[in-house]
């Protein structure tokens, strides 16, 4: 059959596996004595064949190819995340620590919730503490006993009751802290700030020959996060998005000439705004700081609002925090603004375009009804409890940073692969950026939902223009 021969021609071109190396405990201590698994004698589990994961169960990055392209040279592949047969802690002489830092994100409470819970009920583990606001707290503050009757309902609440902060990471005085406290498992919880952070952390701990298991568990309402399929929270800050588009079309629907404008998080990415977009189906037109746009002239927004509130009376219009920001005008010393952690303080692109929409229509439709209602739900849709699946997948993950760690593992994050849980270095999440691709499908999806212009290419698309397109027929 051709298919038997495409297949034999296909897997004689298969390139090799390269698997991530992960850093162990053993490379720095090699007579560090393994131990059985706890878990083997939990009257919870009952160990059966393939319960323990192994060092030849691995994670695709990629599972779609293109079958006609030249072979990359190797598929890189990651550690399978999950409970090894053999462990490198004693659970009583584990001294745990877990941080928060950065900006809030829904299931944060659940994480360190499920790693307190997975930590006592799985391994046995009681020496368990909470840093007080985030990086700073190892050496500002006295950490916090945590206990699984402290942390019992924790899941249910938004923010972080360890409470977070930006800034104040100072790498001598944290590893200090970790060294003089005994700390020998420590679990970060943030964004790509903290991750970066995270990675100096573990070198240090490293260099200074600690036997210390540092990992990483990506926080990012924005989804950020190279490498992981999403982050933990993603979720539900998209249906608290929709809330608010769903909000600004009542509005917009209810004015003459009105406009619906929802500004929503993503600094450097805009796949809160995309996927609110794709699933609500009420947007005229998506703003996303991948995307350069222009306001008015051929193929411009104010033209195609123009044309939709004609059609249709009015529009709604979504734009992520970080869309815009070289065209919105700012002073030198804005430009220089940068908040505690050192990321750029973005100027109001939603109070921006209100102005701007404002003007234009006054100078083109003088006298005409007209209403912009801006809506900016920025902390509503992060400062929620996790929904269920971002429940659920705060629990996995904390369990699998917790098996990981108790298998000697280090300098990692956990976070799922292609729908499964893997160990990633650290150093490799914390370089990995995780952009809306506006050449891909799912773009492509969200201009053939909305009909928006792409403010490069719509002259030369746009057939009444073909003369000013250089395109002859
Ligand atoms: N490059 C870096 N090196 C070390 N620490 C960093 C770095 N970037 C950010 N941090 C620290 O990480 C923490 C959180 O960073 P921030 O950017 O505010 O949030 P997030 O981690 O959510 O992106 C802060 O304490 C900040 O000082
Ligand atoms: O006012 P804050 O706490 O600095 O938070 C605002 C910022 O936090 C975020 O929600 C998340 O940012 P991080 O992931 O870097 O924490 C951004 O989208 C937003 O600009
Ligand atoms: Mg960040």
């Amino acid at each position: 059959m051709a298919t038997a021969t495409a297949a034999a021609e296909i897997s004689d071109r298969h390139p090799p596996i390269a698997v991530a190396s992960l850093p162990h405990l053993t490379d720095h201590f090699p007579t560090l004595q393994s131990r059985t698994n706890p878990l083997q004698n939990n009257q919870f589990f009952h160990p059966i064949d393939g319960f323990y994961a192994t060092s030849t169960d691995v994670v695709l990055r990629r599972i779609a190819f293109d079958l006609s392209r030249k072979p990359s040279p190797a598929h890189v592949a990651y550690y399978r995340a999950g409970p090894r047969r053999s462990v490198y802690f004693e659970p009583e002489s584990v001294r745990a620590a877990i941080v928060t830092c950065g900006g809030l994100c829904p299931g944060m409470n659940t994480v360190i919730r499920e790693l307190v819970v997975g930590l006592w009920e799985l391994y046995g583990v009681r020496q368990i503490h909470g840093i007080v606001a985030g990086y700073r707290g190892f050496y500002s503050s006295e950490p916090v006993e945590l206990s699984l009757k402290l942390v019992d309902d924790w899941h249910k609440r938004g923010g972080t009751a360890l409470r977070t902060s930006r800034g104040g990471f100072d790498l001598r005085r944290i590893v200090d802290a970790i060294q003089d406290r005994g700390f020998n498992q420590v679990y970060i919880i943030g964004g790509d700030g903290t991750m970066r952070g995270a990675v100096k952390i573990f070198e240090e701990v490293c260099r200074r020959e600690l036997q210390v298991a540092v990992t990483g568990i990506p926080k990012t309402v924005d989804n950020d996060i190279g490498i992981i399929d999403r982050s933990f929270g993603f979720q539900t800050a998209v249906e608290m998005a929709q809330q608010a588009i769903s909000a600004a079309h009542v509005e917009a629907e209810s004015a003459v000439n009105g406009i619906g404008l929802v500004k929503l998080m993503g600094r450097s990415t805009g796949h809160i705004a995309l996927h609110a977009t794709l699933s609500s189906r009420d947007v005229d037109c998506c703003l996303i700081p991948e995307m350069e746009f222009y306001l008015e002239g051929d193929g411009g927004l104010f033209p195609f609002l123009e044309r939709r509130l004609k059609e249709n009376g009015h529009a709604v219009l979504v734009v992520a925090e970080g869309a815009g920001q070289d065209t919105i005008p700012r002073t030198e010393a804005q430009k220089e603004e940068r908040d505690e952690s050192g990321n750029p303080v973005f100027l109001d692109v939603g109070g921006w375009l209100k102005t701007e929409l404002k003007d234009w229509w006054a100078r083109t439709h003088p006298g005409e009804l007209f209403t912009v209602k801006y809506i900016d739900p920025t902390y509503m849709i992060r400062a929620v409890p996790a929904n269920a699946t971002d429940n659920s997948y705060c629990t996995l993950l904390a369990h699998s940073a917790i098996h990981g760690v108790m298998a000697g593992y280090t300098g990692f994050v956990s976070g799922p692969i292609n729908g499964n849980y893997s160990y990633i270095p650290l150093k490799d999440v914390a370089e990995a950026k995780n952009e809306v691709n506006t050449k891909d499908h799912k773009w492509a999806w969200v201009r053939s939902v909305t009909n928006q212009p792409d403010f490069v290419e719509t002259r030369l698309f746009d057939p009444g223009n073909q003369s000013s397109s250089g395109i002859s027929s």
